[in-house]
């Protein structure tokens, strides 16, 4: 007989996720069907796309082999029915309070900053880059993590020396590096680009740098295809641009500029998201997603 969530403790949520502590040494994290869009968490779900993004994650962790905080198996029986293959039971650790994102393209707040001051966090690039450049090296761009609605701020590899020191800075700054380096190689070697990445990490009680949180999901990174890369535009991203067109089309009646929170998604638009976030998981996985626990949506 497995527990229900109402026996944990939440302890915090995200845009689309939910933190429930267990026993003070493991919390369960879920991940839920919603989707955001345009900064806006949407009113309709996507049916299993927390299943996915958990199956996506547990992949990585798996294939990357470093140290990470996942502390029980997807199917282990703490974990509540009702969220079964959408949620993992993690180590608790003490959390390293910045964003580690890696880019190897030029794009949203990256592409901004370097559009002011010729660099991003600090880091001088060529001249002449645009939407979507290609880096001829990967980037640490570092962020501090922003509340709910607002966006991370980029900030400086000596901002986070000044926090943290520079040994650790250091180790966040290579592991994150070295992580998108192989991830990305996967990845595009499965026809998909991981643009960019946004890792969190945490310090066990042995004082030791432990992956965490989601890693190299459609939530946390930006994904686009091979074939259609072309840069100099916004890339189409490839589980969220269904959304992103219906949404700006004349036939959803939405203003974006407006305050008003976006319509409910036609069910076509709904099921072409579902499946493309299938296609990413099968695709770099080479699993089967039927193969994947839980009840499908
Ligand atoms: N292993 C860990 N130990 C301690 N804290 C965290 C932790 C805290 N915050 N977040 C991000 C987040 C916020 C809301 C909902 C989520 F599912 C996740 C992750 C983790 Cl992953």
């Amino acid at each position: 007989m497995r527990p229900t969530l109402a026996d944990y403790t939440h302890i915090a949520s995200g845009k689309v996720r939910d933190l429930y502590d267990i026993d003070g040494e493991s919390l369960l994290m879920v991940v839920s069907d919603r989707i955001s869009a345009y900064d806006h968490v949407l009113e309709t779900p996507i049916p299993d796309k927390g299943r996915v993004l958990t199956a996506m994650s547990v992949f990585f962790f798996n294939e990357l082999g470093v140290p990470n905080h996942l502390a029980a198996a997807a199917d282990d029986s703490r974990i509540p029915e009702e969220v079964l293959g959408r949620a993992l039971i993690v180590k608790k650790l003490t959390m390293i309070p910045f964003e580690c994102v890696a880019r190897g393209y030029l794009s949203g707040s990256a592409l901004k900053d370097y559009q002011a001051t010729g660099s991003v966090c600090g880091v001088t690039l060529p001249e002449g880059l645009g939407e979507a450049s290609r880096l001829e090296e990967a980037i640490f761009t570092p962020a501090t993590k922003a509340a709910i609605g607002e966006h991370d701020e980029n900030i400086t590899f000596e901002a986070v020396t000044e926090k943290l020191g520079a040994d650790l800075a250091y180790r966040l700054r290579t592991e994150t590096l070295d992580i998108y380096l192989r991830a990305s190689t996967l990845t595009e070697a499965r026809g998909l680009i991981l643009a960019d990445t946004k890792f969190e990490f945490g310090m066990d009680s042995g004082n030791n740098l432990i992956l965490a949180d989601e890693v190299l999901t459609p939530d946390s990174s930006r994904f686009w295809t091979v074939e259609d890369y072309e840069p100099g535009k916004v890339q189409p991203s490839f589980d969220k641009q269904f959304v992103r067109d219906w949404l700006t089309s004349p036939e959803s009646g939405w203003d974006r500029d407006s305050d008003s929170p976006p319509p409910p998604l036609p069910d076509d638009v709904v099921d072409a998201t579902r499946k493309r976030y299938i296609e990413a998981y099968e695709r770099i996985s080479g699993l089967s997603f039927d193969e994947w626990l839980g009840e499908s949506a």
